[in-house]
Parts: C-alpha cells; structure tokens; sequence
C-alpha cells in the first residue's frame, strides 16, 4: 500500500503545491448569495469539489465550519469528502484532535480507518498532550497510508507563548514537536507520513527542519496577511518540502466555479515560484 507522504509527493508534481482549505465562514457564505444554513453550507461545498476538487493537489475542509451546523452539518461534511476523494484531491480534514491516548484511539478510528464514513487522506492534530500520545493516530495512519499533521508553529499570534516558549532540555516546545515527527519519518522515501503545521506567518521559526523528512503544512497565507514571498524567510532549505494552504483568499473568488479555479491556478503558480519548483 502507497503511503500518504508517497501519495501526496506525487500529488503535488502532478497538480502543484497547494492545499486550499473549504471554511464556509458565514461572512463568505453571504458573499456567495447563500443563506448560513445546511443548505448553504451543501450549496458552497459542492461549488469548491466541482471548481477544485480534480485540479488542487489536496482540499482541506475546516471540520468546525460543518459542525456548526449539528448532525445535518456532519453528514455535508462527509459527503464532501466521499465526492472530493472520487476527483482525486487528498483531503486534509482540518480538525486538530489530540487527547489521552485511549481517547486518541477513537479519534484515529473516526478519522483514518478506512471503514469509517469520515475516512480522510490526512487529519490535523494537537501535540499538546504529548506527541506520544496521539501515538494511535500515527499507527492507524501507516497502517492504512494515512496522514496526520501535527501543530508545531501555529499562524495565530497567540501560538508563540507556548509553542516557542523553552523546554528543560533548552529546547523550544515546537523543536520537540519537529524532533519526535523526524523520528517517525525518519528513513521514509520519497517523503514521510507526518506532517508538522508552520504558519507562513510566524517569520523566522528558530527550529532545525533539516531532519523532519515530511511535509510541512503552511498556513496563514492570504487571509492572515502572509504571502507566498514569506515561505523564504519562514522555511529557507526546507522550502521543498512546504505544501501552501490557502483558505479564504481562494475562496473569495467564488462563487463562479471558473473564477475559483483561475483563483487556484494563479495561487500554485505562485507557490511554485516561491518554492523554486518548475
Ligand atoms: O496554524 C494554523 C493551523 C490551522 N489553520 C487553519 O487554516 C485555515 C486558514 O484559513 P485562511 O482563510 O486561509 O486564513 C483555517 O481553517 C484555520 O483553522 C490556521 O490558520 N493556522
């Protein structure tokens, strides 16, 4: 079975280095013509699968934006899925679980046993209990070539005063987080199945990235003001390894399905720039 660092490396040379995230905001489901409701939220949905969901390397639903809505939500949020994985996109849920172990257990099973209604690429997660803890997604996930990116450097201004505060050992809690995913993806070829999240609007990480061997996740581009520009100064050697995500600037060039993915296609042109990719 491929694993899912082999499936999104070929992902991203086929159909760029981009992830566009679908966060029906309700400010971006007025601006679509739609009411903030389940219909809305199936409307717009169906919109971004049919515009992107056979040309962007990988989709990634924010879950809370489908919560929102109860069980009714829930069942658009799988629908999303199913109809985003049958046009090829990896679908990346955004929805950064993370607990004791045995709980993390359930999350792996709801997320990334391919039995499950909600079976997903690739989910987010929160090291915030430990790394070792989420240990039962990270098995299921190579069981059944699956995914999970792990925050690390948040985009969000207020992740730095615990994500770069320092550990006993000197290091910082987000260089822990990178040195136990290197360890997991250590040896893996051409990419590992653990990814760590790294806001492209954190500036200058201070963590060596040299040894991680999986993809990064980078977050906060557009909408949270950092451009693909950023990605230098953020990553600098580890450039190739940055998959870009972009949530509203995509999105708010909808809802004409053309317009969205001329949206996507000028955003991986300009990732691939600034990634240095041909
Ligand atoms: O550090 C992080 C981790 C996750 N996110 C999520 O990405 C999108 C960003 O949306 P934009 O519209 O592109 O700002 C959103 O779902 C966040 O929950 C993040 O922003 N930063």
């Amino acid at each position: 079975m491929e694993s899912f660092g082999a499936r999104l490396h070929r992902a991203v040379r086929e159909r760029g280095p981009l992830c566009v995230g679908i966060d029906p905001h309700p400010a971006l489901l007025a601006r679509w013509g739609l009411a903030d409701d389940v219909d809305g939220l199936r409307r717009f949905a169906a919109t971004v699968v049919d515009a992107l969901g056979d040309r962007v390397a990988v989709v990634k639903p924010q879950s809370a934006f489908f919560e929102r809505f109860g069980s009714h939500g829930v069942a658009v949020l799988e629908s999303t899925i199913r109809q985003l994985r049958e046009r090829g996109a990896l679908v990346l849920l955004d929805v950064k679980r993370g607990d004791i172990g045995s709980t993390v257990q359930a999350y792996a099973s709801a997320y990334l046993d391919p039995s499950s209604p909600m079976h997903v690429d690739a989910i987010t997660a929160s090291p915030f209990l430990g790394v070792g803890s989420l240990a039962p997604m990270f098995e299921l996930a190579a069981e059944h070539g699956g995914g999970v990116f792990v925050l690390a450097l948040t985009s969000n201004p207020e992740g730095a005063s615990v994500q770069r505060a320092t550990t006993a050992d000197g290091r910082t809690v987000a260089q822990t987080v990178i040195d136990e995913i290197s360890q997991l993806n250590a040896g893996a070829e051409p990419l590992g199945s653990i990814g760590a999240v790294v806001g492209a609007t954190v500036g200058e990480t201070g963590c060596d990235l040299s040894a991680m061997n999986g993809p990064l996740l980078a977050p906060g581009l557009g909408a949270q003001g950092a451009t693909a520009a950023d990605l230098r100064v953020v990553f600098g050697s580890s450039l190739p390894a940055v998959l870009p995500s972009y949530s509203r600037e995509v999105l708010g060039a909808g809802p004409d399905p053309e317009a969205l993915r001329a949206a996507a296609d000028r955003t991986v042109a300009d990732c691939r720039a600034a990634l240095k990719l041909s």
